[in-house]
């Protein structure tokens, strides 16, 4: 394997370990960094290898569960908050090796873990704010089995200081993307569609980021409903571009009060439910609809949520002039193209992060290597205007790597 441009001493290798809501598996990325954190200067981050790992479907089985408080007991989520560090850790060893380096070479590891739950809004008793979140994927194990150093544990110090722990990843999206001339919008299209706007020249206190509604949930739900489960996505998007988009129905569909609440906002599977799904094959079923047209609906008030969430929340203060986009969601040609239709039409032009050399799934992986950077140099990496937290901290706990490798 190549090392980056430049003498490999200035550049630190890392670690990141993702495992996000859709529970497919476990992120890992290697990358080199070259530079301060702080958001000083730009840092150089190259990523210098990937790998996703499906979980056995045991353990996918069993985080679900662990979803469930009632199933959740304290010996089970115990066990399984080890075993995932184990698991993190062959994933940690497994990339490395992808890298062609040696764990010798991994400054450290920085490892979001596995949410199991996320009560960020729970409420007071006797005047103590009881937020919680829980996110699991023993550090200490992963630091013991690869001897490299472990932070992990991140949100809980934003929600220490009244945030929401989440998210996280604009911290990272200010330091690696924003520019002095340009604004940027950082679109991601996962389950659910969130936003970062990096406004020209911005400070770390300008970043702001919101929910802009669904992502791929509705077009996951419809497409999961009218295949009995055979398909749970519209695969390259094949679906849509053979229906036709019912005007009336889409009217409907956009008069969700979720798109016209006032920033900051967040919104999740609680909205977008099961019985959301219910309720547009009802739709289907009154308009007469064709699967395709029922899914080319969702499809194009996909692309005009995230269109409106600019036009409504940014544009005034904020003209942009690019779209970044990344998540599954970007894998969908014909969202895509409406989004380009929507965003061309205010000025604003659309890329993917694969266009500018990135890698849409690796990110959030990338981001936690970045973070975990920050809190071994003791640099803030929280955004305190995008997760309600009083002020800035130094987020993740620290699990050091066995002394006889010191
Ligand atoms: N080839 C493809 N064609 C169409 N859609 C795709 C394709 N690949 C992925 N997707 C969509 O992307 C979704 C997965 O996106 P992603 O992995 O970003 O979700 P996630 O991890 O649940 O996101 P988050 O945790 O950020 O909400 C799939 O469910 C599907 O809707
Ligand atoms: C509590 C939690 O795990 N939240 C995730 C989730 O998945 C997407 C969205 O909701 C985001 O807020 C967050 O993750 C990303 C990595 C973040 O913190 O930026």
């Amino acid at each position: 394997m190549e090392r980056p441009n430049g003498t490999s001493a200035v550049y630190r290798y890392a670690v990141g370990l993702m495992s996000g809501t859709s529970v497919d598996g476990i992120d890992a990325a290697v990358v080199a960094i070259r530079g301060e954190l702080d958001g000083s200067e730009k840092p150089e981050v190259q990523l210098v290898a990937y790998e996703n790992t499906s979980y056995p479907d045991q353990v996918r089985a069993e985080i679900f569960a662990m979803f469930d408080p009632r199933q959740a007991t304290i010996d089970r989520v115990s066990r399984l908050n080890v075993w995932l560090g184990e698991l993190f850790a062959q994933a940690a060893l497994a990339v490395i090796r992808k890298a062609g380096l040696t764990p010798g070479d991994i400054a450290w590891i920085g490892s979001h873990g596995q949410t199991i739950y996320h009560a960020p809004d729970a409420g007071s008793e006797d005047g103590l704010d009881l937020r919680y979140t829980v996110q699991i994927g023993e550090g200490a194990v992963i630091a013991a089995r690869t001897g490299i150093p472990c932070v992990s544990d991140f949100r809980v110090a934003d929600m220490a200081v009244g945030g929401q722990g989440a998210p996280l990843v604009p911290y990272t999206e200010y330091l690696l993307y924003r520019e002095e001339k340009r604004t940027l919008l950082l679109q991601n299209i996962g389950g659910i569609g969130n936003m970062t706007v990096l406004p020209q020249n911005c400070r770390p206190d300008e970043v702001y980021a919101f929910d802009t509604g669904p992502g791929n949930v509705l077009i996951d739900g419809v497409v999961t409903r009218l295949t009995k489960g055979a398909a749970t996505m519209d695969v390259g998007g094949s679906l849509a571009r053979r229906g036709q988009v019912h005007a009336g129905l889409l009217e409907e569909l956009k008069r969700e009060p979720y798109y016209q609440q006032p920033i900051p906002k967040s919104t999740g599977r609680e909205l977008f439910s099961a019985s959301y799904m219910d309720r547009l094959l009802e739709d289907q079923a009154r308009y007469g609809l064709s699967a395709e047209d029922l899914v080319a609906t969702v499809t194009r008030l996909t692309a005009w949520t995230i269109g409106e969430g600019y036009r409504r929340f940014v544009r005034a203060q904020h003209a942009a002039d690019v779209l970044i986009v990344g998540g599954g969601g970007s894998y969908n040609p014909v969202l895509m193209s409406k989004l380009q239709d929507e965003m061309n039409a205010m000025g604003v032009a659309v890329m993917t992060q694969e266009d500018l050399g990135f890698h849409s799934d690796a990110k959030e992986a990338v981001a936690f290597a970045l973070l975990a950077g920050c809190t071994l140099d003791g640099v803030p990496n929280n955004l305190p205007r995008v997760t309600g937290a009083a002020h800035p901290v130094v987020m993740g706990k620290i699990s050091y790597s066995p002394p006889e490798r010191e």
